[in-house]
């Protein structure tokens, strides 16, 4: 069954894999991104119409809560109703937590904790308004299990999603409001170009060395793409995950056990 889907974070990486799918599923998929990405985010809205179903492209920074509860009613507005919210928006910052800042930190956990945060309220309200239920699924990673050096408050920040996503789960439970997340390894977007380029700073190695030094410890043998996740969400999205909530699983390729 057709479900209408907002996709934050959508216009490139994992984000735009996810809203793809999502409409390859049938799905009509709004997709948001921050107003510096708008071109290429009205362009994944536009390959998503090419597709048959409808998309809207809306800008907004998933930190600031007005923008967060503005985006959710135009979205509902444009599509409908608000069905699924895959909140994928993050950022990543290579750094020793001995260098961290206070500024660094408040600003992780802006986008990446209280951004999921927002995201997940404003969603949840929206749907039990609506009386339907509704499925609520966020970006964790590998490293909400698993923290990787120099990723320290990153890795927090992604604690922060894994713990919240099952405080939200017992609590919707009652609206009919599954919530879960995902939790990738090493998939080959923009942030792993950033992640591999600082750290390949910071140890004095070039410029992908670090990226392969990682891969190394993938036991199916290859960094992952978009895709890879988007067919997780796929699942978490249909009724098939239905007894499914509180959950955030690894699609990591066995990294963690390395
Ligand atoms: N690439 C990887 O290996 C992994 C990524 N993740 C998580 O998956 C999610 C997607 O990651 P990627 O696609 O790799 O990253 P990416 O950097 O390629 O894409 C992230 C998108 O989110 C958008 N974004 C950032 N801040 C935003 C904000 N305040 N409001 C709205 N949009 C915002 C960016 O503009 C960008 O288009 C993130 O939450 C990330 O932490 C988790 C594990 C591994
Ligand atoms: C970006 C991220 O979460 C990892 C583990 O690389």
């Amino acid at each position: 069954m057709s479900k209408n889907v907002l996709v934050t974070g959508a216009a490139r990486g994992i984000g735009k894999g996810i809203a793809l799918r999502l409409a390859a599923d049938g799905h009509d998929v709004a997709v948001n991104d921050v107003a510096a990405n708008e071109a290429e985010l009205e362009a994944v809205a536009k390959e998503i119409r090419e597709t048959g179903r409808r998309s809207a492209a809306i800008t907004a920074d998933v930190s600031d809560p007005a923008s967060v509860t503005a985006m959710v009613a135009e979205t509902a507005d444009a599509l409908g109703s608000l069905d699924v919210m895959v909140a994928n928006a993050g950022i990543a910052q290579v750094l020793p937590l001995l260098e961290v800042t206070p500024e660094d930190w408040d600003r992780m956990m802006a986008v990446n904790a209280r951004g999921i945060f927002l995201c997940y309220q404003a969603a949840a309200k929206q749907m039990i308004r609506q009386g339907n239920g509704g499925k609520i699924i966020g970006a964790a990673s590998i490293v909400a299990h698993r923290p990787f050096a120099l990723l320290g408050h990153y890795s927090a920040s992604k604690w922060a999603v894994r713990g919240l996503t099952q405080a939200a789960a017992m609590e919707w439970a009652r609206h009919g409001i599954t919530v879960n997340a995902y939790c990738p390894g090493i998939v080959g977007t923009a942030m792993w170009d950033l992640i591999d380029e600082k750290l390949a700073e910071s140890e004095g190695i070039r410029k992908g060395q670090a990226i392969e030094k990682y891969s190394n410890l993938i036991h199916l043998g290859r960094v992952s793409v978009p895709e890879d996740v988007a067919a997780y969400v796929s699942y978490l999205a249909s009724p098939d995950s239905d007894y499914m909530t509180g959950q955030s699983v690894m699609i990591d390729g066995g990294i963690q056990f390395s």
